[in-house]
């Protein structure tokens, strides 16, 4: 009688077989649970929308360690409003006030707006990502994971425009001042990006309002020339309050706001919009931080160009007291790295 054979016959063959089968299955697993991402393409599970698990406060509770007389209550943006009945007038010169800028800083704040999306101010948890100019991002493939903060807080001309794969190409905030205005506002940002002017100078407000009422530019007074034409919509620029400079300089590079005139010291753009993520995120990640270190003369620095790090002489950074208040943020875990330091 001729029986149906079972479809695996267990001979030393079907053994061999299923043993093959199973060693398969396993390295699948394997692999799949190691790129997680392969997983649900392989076993096409639901993919749910892989963000950062968002704690409120979180940021604040960690920062309120690293700064001294931590306070949430000073507005990210200057406001028309807060300059009527000033009592006790700014103590500090730009960047760390506005002791002597007052005339022009008024007429450029009659032009411009100072409110937050309401997108953003509405949420209950902030996740928020500082994008740093640092050429570890480069290859990094962090685009769509960047993508996916509610805040993207990027600095001066870093482009976004044929990196979108390794930086992305949300830009919910853009730090900048007139020298590192070189990008075009339409091409590298969102048509609601708020475009974050930082003052170091009276120059740079009276800049800002040249461009936004067409007034005849001032070429003197930078040491770089920003843009003469910047076609950008004026209701998309900001001006950055400077307390957070202050609490930058002060609190995690120790400077003395005093004599920082005549020492020439000041934060990175960088470490300040760290700063500021921390007084209105929940979460704060930073990505592309971290200079080559000093002898690696040829290493460049930027993931969008071939400079080094001799362009920073004269720059008035410290950048090694900067690496250690990042790493001090980073071992505290007030902020994580998504690249590393
Ligand atoms: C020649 C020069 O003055 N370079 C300065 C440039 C330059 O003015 C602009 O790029 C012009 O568009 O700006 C700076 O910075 P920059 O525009 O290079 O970079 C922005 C911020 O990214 C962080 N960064 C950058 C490169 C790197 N390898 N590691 C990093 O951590 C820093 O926190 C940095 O602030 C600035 O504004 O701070 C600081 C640089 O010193
Ligand atoms: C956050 O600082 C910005 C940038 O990171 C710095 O590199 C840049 O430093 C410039 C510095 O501000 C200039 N100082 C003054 C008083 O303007 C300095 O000026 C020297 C100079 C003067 C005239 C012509 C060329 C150079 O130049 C530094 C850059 O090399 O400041 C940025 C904020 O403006």
């Amino acid at each position: 009688m001729i029986g149906k054979s079972p479809p695996l016959c267990m001979c030393p063959a079907g053994w061999k077989l299923l043993a093959m089968l199973v060693l398969v299955l396993i390295v699948m697993v394997w692999y799949s649970i190691s790129r997680e991402d392969r997983y649900i393409e392989l076993f096409y599970f639901p993919i749910p929308e892989k963000r950062e698990p968002c704690l409120q406060g979180e940021a604040e509770r960690k920062a309120s360690q690293i700064f001294g007389n931590y306070t949430r209550n000073q507005p990210i943006f200057l406001q028309l409003k807060d300059f009527f009945w000033v009592k006790t007038p700014s103590a500090y010169e730009l960047p760390y006030g506005i002791k002597g800028s007052e005339d022009l800083l008024l007429r450029v704040l009659a032009i411009t707006s100072h409110t937050m999306p309401e997108s953003i101010q509405s949420l209950k948890c902030r996740r928020c990502v500082v994008v740093g100019n640092g050429h570890r991002l480069r290859n990094s493939s962090l685009g769509e994971a960047i993508n996916k903060y509610d805040v993207v807080i990027r600095l001066n001309n870093a482009p976004v425009a044929g990196y979108e794969g390794d930086v992305g190409s949300k830009t919910t905030m853009r730090l900048f001042y007139p020298e590192s205005a070189h990008f075009d506002p339409k091409v590298e940002n969102n048509p609601d990006t708020l475009l974050v002017l930082v003052a170091f100078k009276a120059m740079d407000f009276h800049w800002i309002e040249t461009i936004l009422s067409d007034k005849k530019r001032v070429r003197k007074g930078f040491w770089k020339q920003p843009p003469l034409i910047w076609d950008v919509n004026p209701k998309q620029i900001r001006i950055l309050n400077p307390f957070y400079m202050e609490i930058a300089a002060d609190r995690l590079l120790s400077l003395s706001l005093q004599q920082s005139r005549k020492s020439k010291q000041k934060p990175t753009t960088g470490l300040l919009a760290i700063t500021l993520a921390l007084h209105f995120c929940d979460v704060v990640h930073i990505a592309g931080f971290g200079y080559p270190d000093a002898y690696k003369k040829k290493q460049t620095i930027h993931y969008y160009e071939q400079i080094t790090l001799k362009s920073m002489a004269g720059s008035g950074h410290n950048v090694s007291q900067e690496a250690l208040a990042i790493k001090r943020m980073l071992e505290t875990g007030v902020v994580k790295n998504l690249t590393y330091f």
